[in-house]
């Protein structure tokens, strides 16, 4: 399945016009050295959000309640990423000193704090006193302390707060009243707050997140913890075939962007299944070949380029994946991922486009080994054409779309005279590769001359069993 990132508008209840643009801004916050304190950080969305700042170069601080949970991810973390960067403290966010002391360990340990994610969150109707201050609560006073300890004009660097609150903070679920109303708490408060921020010059920016369903611990869902209105628990199960599913890693994706997008202020990411695969299925019954073909050149917006030229080729090859592959009932299938001779060879001027395109060949052949190993019955083939012509190539014309080296524009000349080939030929090899059975993690060129398929040296081939002593 797909999923879908949208930032929430809301245009009858936005107190002023929207200041952050839809989409990725160009400015990104590099997060090598930054330092992270996440709460609920033992499993579930918090080990995730801590998962992909550690990955991203973050120094990050856990907080949970339980001890032992905690401490094995502490444990992990610190073995995968370094023991420098990670630490552990015991907290339940609900307590005043335990949050307080937990800001100051954080500071001792590593000297700053650029990033807050206040994700702590429980589901219970019965006990809803708790819920509320665990939940609403306990954000606020996240989200004060972190405001205080980054806010420039009193000498802090300013910094990113993150809000976990979920879909049921944009809309309600019957069974869980008052889980409803907190999220719909943090929703407002988020809004406000970083109109607040921005006003008072703190250079602190402050988003909400609303995710879907999550697969964590919070769904194993007791009567006791939907409370007086338990008996109404169908309607949620009706509202979770609706709604899917969603894995942690998507959400975490969704948080990154909110962290270090740095035009994002008062921002509310909805994450929720993209319905395009749903559709699909919805429409034919299945799915059973993929192009992953969407494209565009621009090396000046070079981080949209990667986010569509790479990012969005992984993505859909997984999500193809996960509805072809035999061993979850799927029927098989072919991936085509569609690379460019810049992933075989230096392309100048255009040197992140050819960064992406390189990435998908390896990529692409990568995961075709894996889905193989795997017996998933899904084959994964890239293809890298030559200059076709179509309007993908004004780019090479637009010194605009040139980046950092358009003073080598002139050297192009004329793309009227550029040889290209024309879009039919590029299809005859796409089929080839989507026909033959035998073509699995192979790269096909196709140039003036026609199809011809790329000759690893075997010298480039990672035998990882020649590795294993
Ligand atoms: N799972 C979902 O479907 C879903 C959807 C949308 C939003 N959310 C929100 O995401 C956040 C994280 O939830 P999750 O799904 O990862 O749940 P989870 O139960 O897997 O993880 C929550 C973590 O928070 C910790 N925690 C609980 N109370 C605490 C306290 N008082 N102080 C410190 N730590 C505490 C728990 O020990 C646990 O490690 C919550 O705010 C939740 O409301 C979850
Ligand atoms: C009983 C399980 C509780 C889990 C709570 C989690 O936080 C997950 C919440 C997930 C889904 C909530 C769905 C709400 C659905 C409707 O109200 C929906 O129409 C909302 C649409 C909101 C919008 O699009 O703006």
């Amino acid at each position: 399945m797909n999923h879908r990132f949208r930032e929430q508008s809301d245009n009858q209840h936005t107190l002023r016009p929207s200041r952050t643009p839809p989409g990725l801004s160009t400015k990104i916050m590099a997060l090598i050295g930054k330092v992270a304190l996440v709460t609920g950080a033992g499993q579930g969305l918090g080990k995730g959000f801590s998962d992909i700042l550690l990955k991203n170069g973050a120094k990050v601080a856990l907080l949970d309640i339980n001890e032992n949970i905690g401490e094995n991810t502490r444990a992990d973390f610190g073995k995968g990423y370094g023991e420098d960067r990670v630490c552990f403290f015991t907290c339940d966010v609900a307590s005043v000193e335990q949050l307080e002391d937990a800001f100051q360990k954080t500071i001792e340990r590593f000297g700053r704090i650029n990033i807050m994610s206040n994700n702590a969150g429980i589901l219970n109707e019965t006990n809803w006193e708790k819920m509320v201050a665990v939940n609403l609560n306990a954000v606020i006073r996240g989200t004060y302390l972190a405001l205080q300890h980054m806010k420039k004009d009193t000498g802090g660097e300013g910094g990113v707060i993150v809000n976990t609150a979920s879909l049921a903070g944009l809309g309600f679920l019957l069974t869980v009243p008052v889980y409803t109303a907190t999220k719909h708490g943090v929703v407002g408060f988020t809004r406000a707050v970083a109109g607040a921020s921005e006003e008072s010059g703190y250079g602190v920016r402050i988003n909400a997140l609303c995710p879907g369903l999550v697969k964590t611990a919070l769904l194993d869902s007791t009567s006791e913890r939907h409370g007086q209105f338990a008996h109404l628990s169908h309607l949620s199960k009706e509202v979770v075939k609706k709604c899917g599913i969603l894995e942690v890693p998507v959400v975490a994706e969704g948080f990154l962007q909110l962290v270090m997008d740095e035009g994002k202020n008062g921002a509310v990411m909805k994450i929720t299944h993209e319905d395009a695969f749903q559709k699909t299925i919805e429409r034919f019954g299945r799915i059973h070949i993929m192009s992953n073909n969407a494209g565009i050149m621009d090396e000046t917006n070079w981080e949209k380029m990667v986010a569509i030229n790479l990012n969005a080729v992984i993505q859909g090859t997984y999500l193809a994946l996960q509805h072809m592959k035999k061993d979850t009932g799927g029927e098989g299938g072919v991936i085509v991922n569609i690379a460019s001779m810049a992933g075989l060879a230096p392309f100048l001027i255009f040197p992140v486009y050819a960064a992406a395109k390189h990435a998908v060949v390896g990529f692409s052949r990568s995961v075709a080994d894996a889905s193989m190993m795997s017996g998933y019955g899904v084959r994964i083939n890239t293809l890298c054409p030559t200059a076709v012509s179509t309007p993908l190539l004004g780019a090479v014309a637009d010194e605009k779309k040139n980046g950092p080296f358009s003073h080598l524009f002139n050297l192009i000349g004329d793309t009227a005279k550029l040889r290209k080939i024309e879009v039919p030929a590029v299809a005859e090899g796409f089929l080839q590769l989507v026909t033959d059975e035998d073509k699995n993690g192979a790269v096909m060129v196709v140039k003036e001359e026609g199809c011809s398929y790329v000759d690893f040296p075997k010298e480039f081939m990672l035998d990882l069993k020649a590795h294993i002593p």
